[in-house]
């Protein structure tokens, strides 16, 4: 098997006495892909991880990483290092005994533990905090230790656990951005489990998207968010208006009685998932919806319009003021729609 991949998990299971936390399930990540596993609390993310590390032991199936088989491994012999939450800094070293720790354990011999500590202080930006202790450091800065000492100890893999959700808003951007970057730097293989859809759409090459302790779908956010095969995906990331209409010839009828061009050659029943970008809101007194309200969010705006018995949403760039709710408005596509895989019934 010479060209298999740095990760490989097949059949991976785990049940317990009275539930399924993660059905058999397949992945082959690359070296150097950042992959996300993104889905709501309790569809196996945890699980999935802690089969990696080695703390949770599977019910079945296999792990290779790096060309070895890992899953009957302790979690010592795995090269593999995992960035938490909640940072899990040793409160009572300074930053520096932090980075040294893990390769002390490992009797990594002085002149290479030196090494790997400037490398990793180097490129986390860490220089000017080394004699720091924890505390004296704001939530970001502890992060970026946390992912350093993790760096230090050379991992196969590298896993997250959550590790911005401690965080504001603001700054939870900013570290998007710089961890992003230290993937990056560091060349390494990571994975990284949210429940954020924003943050698996901006960082990851790849998400997997599960649900209820299976794989939903994988694929790249742009393919995942523009056509998604299935219902579940589309609502997860982003905001979507799930719809019947009747194919055909490359367009469908709208129940609001519109015709519209669509991503497909289905004929007959489809559900389509409409993106707020997909449709223009144009002030018409004779278009086909009313704005029963927006949100401006600055660099664009959200309309909420009733078009027939269908309630959706339309965006539209905040250039001009925003259209007042009561307007009629005509709805532009621009785009053609997607046709959902999971067309059969309702789309509600
Ligand atoms: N030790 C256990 N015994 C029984 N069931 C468990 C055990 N650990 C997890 N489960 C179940 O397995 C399922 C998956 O749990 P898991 O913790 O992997 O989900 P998660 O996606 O990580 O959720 P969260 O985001 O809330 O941490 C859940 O239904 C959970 O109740």
């Amino acid at each position: 098997m010479t060209s298999m991949a740095h990760l490989r998990i097949a059949g991976l299971t785990k049940s317990f006495a009275d539930a399924v936390a993660l059905h058999p399930t397949d992945l082959d990540v690359e070296q150097g892909e950042f992959i996300t596993l993104l889905g709501p609390s309790g569809c196996g993310k945890s699980t999935f991880l802690r089969m990696l590390m080695g703390i949770a032991a599977p019910s079945g199936g296999a792990i290779w990483l790096a060309g070895a088989r890992i899953d009957a491994m302790p979690p010592e012999k795995r090269n593999i290092a995992m960035v938490f939450q909640s940072y899990a800094l040793f409160p009572h070293l300074s930053v520096l005994g932090n980075l040294a720790f893990g390769l002390k354990m490992k009797k990594v011999p002085k002149a290479e533990q030196e090494r790997r500590i400037a490398h990793a202080v180097r490129i986390c930006n860490l220089g000017p905090y080394v004699a720091r202790m924890p505390r004296q450091l704001s939530g970001g800065q502890q992060q970026r230790v946390a992912l350093a000492r993790a760096i230090v100890m050379e991992p196969d893999l590298l896993l997250f656990d959550e590790p911005l959700s401690n965080l504001d808003a603001k700054l939870r951007e900013t570290l998007r951005e710089e961890l992003l970057t230290l993937h990056r730097r560091v060349g390494g293989t990571s994975i990284y489990v949210t429940h954020d859809q924003d943050e698996a759409m901006s960082m990851s090459d790849r998400i997997v998207v599960m649900n209820e302790g299976r794989v939903v779908e994988t694929g790249t956010p742009f393919d995942l968010y523009r056509a998604p095969r299935s219902r579940f995906t589309a609502r997860f990331l982003g905001r979507t208006t799930l719809v019947d209409a009747l194919a055909g010839k490359g367009m469908a009828r709208l129940p609001w009685g519109q015709m519209m061009p669509i991503d497909s050659a289905a004929s007959g029943p489809v559900a389509l998932s409409i993106r707020p970008e997909d449709l223009d809101p144009a002030l018409d007194p004779d278009g086909a919806g009313v704005v029963t309200g927006f949100q401006f969010l600055g660099s664009a705006v959200f309309y909420h319009v009733l078009a027939g018995d269908i309630r959706l949403t339309a965006s539209a760039p905040a250039r001009e003021a925003p259209i007042p709710a009561g307007s009629r408005v005509a709805l532009i596509s621009r785009a053609p729609l997607h046709v959902l895989d999971d067309s059969a019934g309702a789309a509600s």
